[in-house]
């Protein structure tokens, strides 16, 4: 029986690093096919053909850098003999590679991100595991029309709602609101859900001069003027509770809203949506009122990388609504 072919897409992170005796830290150094050959027996169950992309840390990932990796994922899932696409990544800034591609791909065939947390020189290196996991995940007809996958720590969980919960654990990767969509049990990967209501927006552009501004207990409105004075073209708010501010902000918001500027909202709380619940100076439906953007439960994070990827679809604030909270609000 043919086996099926998948790409795999080396892009660097802690998956593929080595600690160098002279920094005494780790950093990228193994090839792709020394990360491979450590995955043993992956050629029982696919052909692997691999792209070395970068060797980056998640931290050295650009957005422009993603948007070249959506490119050359496009073009191998175009290719007819490719059933699917792994790739490794930082899982520092994985999510966000995770959600772009999601939100920008529209194809049936699964595209697997994955990761290690322990690099090569540490006991208990998880990088093969992972990635046979992916690979399994990747052949698994169940994993078609599933968007962008990140499996890690023998879970799978959808980019669009996955996030790094833990700065050490195996088991870092959370969808804290409804959990992962499936596992991954030996070399079989269980469904116990889909993902409902999963967004698309249809770009090979983006517009990366987004900034993300976590507020807290009186903040005033400096930092947002800096972005908006520096050329922001878009700003996130990690707003307090159920999507709130200072009232001292509020001079920022009014500035960069004059300017043409989109301002979203999520929460700096970890889980639940935010909405235009509070009436107050600076709450939720005061912001409303001003023309703030509602950004649903996406972490800032990538919440930003949504909108560098609405900013390119359209310079109108009205689509750019459209756009951030399609299927989320009703108004
Ligand atoms: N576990 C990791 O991959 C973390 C690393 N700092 C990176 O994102 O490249």
């Amino acid at each position: 029986m043919n086996k099926p072919k998948v790409v795999v897409i080396f892009t660097g992170g802690t998956i593929s690093m080595t600690v160098d005796p002279r920094i005494g830290a780790a950093i990228p150094s193994l090839s792709s096919q020394e990360i491979l050959s450590l995955v043993t027996n992956i050629d029982k169950y696919a052909e692997i053909e691999t792209v070395n992309f970068s060797k980056l840390p998640g931290p050295h990932i650009h957005p422009k850098m993603m948007m070249d990796l959506r490119r050359v994922v496009v073009d191998n899932l175009q290719r007819e003999d490719i059933s699917a696409v792994v790739i490794t990544h930082g899982t520092d800034t994985l999510e966000e590679t995770a959600f772009l591609l999601d939100l920008s791909i529209d194809s049936p065939k699964p595209i697997i991100i994955a990761g290690a947390m322990r690099n090569s020189s540490e006991l208990g290196y998880d990088g093969p595991s992972n990635l046979a996991a992916a690979v399994c995940t990747a052949i698994s007809p169940q994993s078609m029309g599933k968007g962008v996958l990140v499996v890690m720590n023998n879970e799978v969980n959808a980019a669009s709602e996955v996030t790094k919960f833990n700065t050490l654990s195996l088991d870092t990767f959370k969808s804290l609101e409804f959990g992962p969509l499936g596992i991954v049990d030996n070399d079989e990967v269980i469904y116990h859900r889909d993902i409902v209501n999963r967004q698309q927006i249809y770009t090979e552009g983006i517009v990366a001069e987004v900034d993300l501004i976590k507020c807290a207990a009186g903040m005033d409105s400096r930092i947002i003027k800096f972005c908006v004075d520096s050329g922001a073209k878009g700003l996130v708010l990690e707003a307090l509770g159920r999507g709130n501010v200072p009232p001292t902000m509020i001079e920022g918001i009014q500035y960069a809203i004059d300017k043409n500027v989109a301002v979203v909202i999520t929460s700096r709380c970890p889980t639940g949506r935010v909405l235009d619940t509070y009436g107050y100076e600076g709450g939720g439906k005061h912001l409303r009122n001003m023309g703030i953007i509602l950004g649903g439960d996406v972490p800032g994070q990538k919440l930003r990388i949504k909108l560098m990827l609405a900013l390119s679809v359209s310079t109108d604030l009205q689509d750019i609504k459209n756009i951030m909270e399609f299927n989320q609000y009703r108004r």
